[in-house]
């Protein structure tokens, strides 16, 4: 198989470098080449062995310090920066992986990245016209299944980055180590938002009952929402997280439910 990229994206804290660091890991540990690059300007502390780092480029701190902006837009800057230099710098950071391995790129969690700013999107289209075939791996943190309006405002948001970049998605409820009773998340996996929207009881966000049941029943529609589940404290759980991020590559889609096990089986 060529080489390829997974664009690890989400909101911020959902797990995206933590998902990087474990998928290392654990491909050291059956011994298949995985290299992490950080697309993330304003990382500070970073676990992983890392291949090649945005901040050589520019940095959040920097361009806050120099340009006189706030956090957000000094995010967006780097951003449109990196995108300029596209050609000088992430062209060169690429060049000569084997055709086994893979590249996770680590990016930043604001998720307007993913869905209106044209600065990401260019930066695929980049990486197309040089060949690297692309997966999208979306992180949704899964504490967000105890929040139902918080739940469906990701699914939203998922599925905006999903129409947005046009790319093959794994989608990734993160963090599942929290839940005792894993049988809880089945709800979520393949979701039925304007279900869940009827369950929804909380008082003070029945104000905008007419607008939850609009946005549940959109995303109802298109039906392109599902997640699969990452527990990175089971080897199992990376092992098809992987096997499914390797055939969404593949065949171009994320609806494959089997898993490694039961292609060993
Ligand atoms: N229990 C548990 N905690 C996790 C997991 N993944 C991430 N965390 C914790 O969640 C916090 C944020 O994790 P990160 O991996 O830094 O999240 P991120 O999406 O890279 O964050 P940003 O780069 O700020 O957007 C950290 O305190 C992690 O230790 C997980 O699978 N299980």
């Amino acid at each position: 198989m060529a080489p390829y990229v997974q664009l690890v994206i989400g909101p911020a804290g959902c797990g995206k470098s933590t998902y990087c660091n474990s998928i290392q890991q654990h491909c050291q540990s059956i011994g298949r080449s995985v290299h992490v690059i950080n697309l993330d300007p304003a990382a500070e502390e970073i676990a992983y062995q890392l291949s090649a780092d945005v901040r050589e480029l520019i940095s959040v701190s920097n361009v806050m310090e120099e340009m006189k902006l706030g956090p957000n837009g000094a995010l967006l800057f780097c951003m449109e920066y990196l995108e300029y230099c596209i050609d000088d710098w992430l062209s060169e950071v690429l060049q000569g992986y084997d055709d086994d391995e893979c590249v996770l790129f680590d990016c930043p969690g604001q998720i307007e990245l993913y869905s209106n700013h044209s600065a990401f999107r260019n930066i695929v289209e980049s990486l197309h016209a040089w060949g690297w075939r692309l997966v999208a791996v979306y992180m949704l943190d899964s504490q967000f299944i105890t929040d139902g309006f918080k739940f469906i405002a990701g699914c939203l948001q998922c599925q905006s980055a999903m129409m947005s970049l046009e790319l093959p998605h794994v989608n990734v409820l993160s963090k599942v180590d929290g839940f005792v009773d894993k049988s809880v998340l089945d709800l979520f996996l393949k979701p039925e938002h304007m279900f869940l929207a009827h369950n929804l009881q909380d008082p003070v966000c029945g104000r905008f009952s007419n607008l939850t049941r609009a946005v549940s029943g959109l995303l109802d529609d298109y039906s392109m929402v599902f997640f699969h589940t990452l527990d990175i404290s089971d080897e199992q759980s990376l092992a098809d997280l992987l096997y499914t991020v390797d055939n969404t590559v593949q065949f171009g889609e994320s609806t494959d439910v089997r898993t490694s096990r039961d292609v060993e089986s």
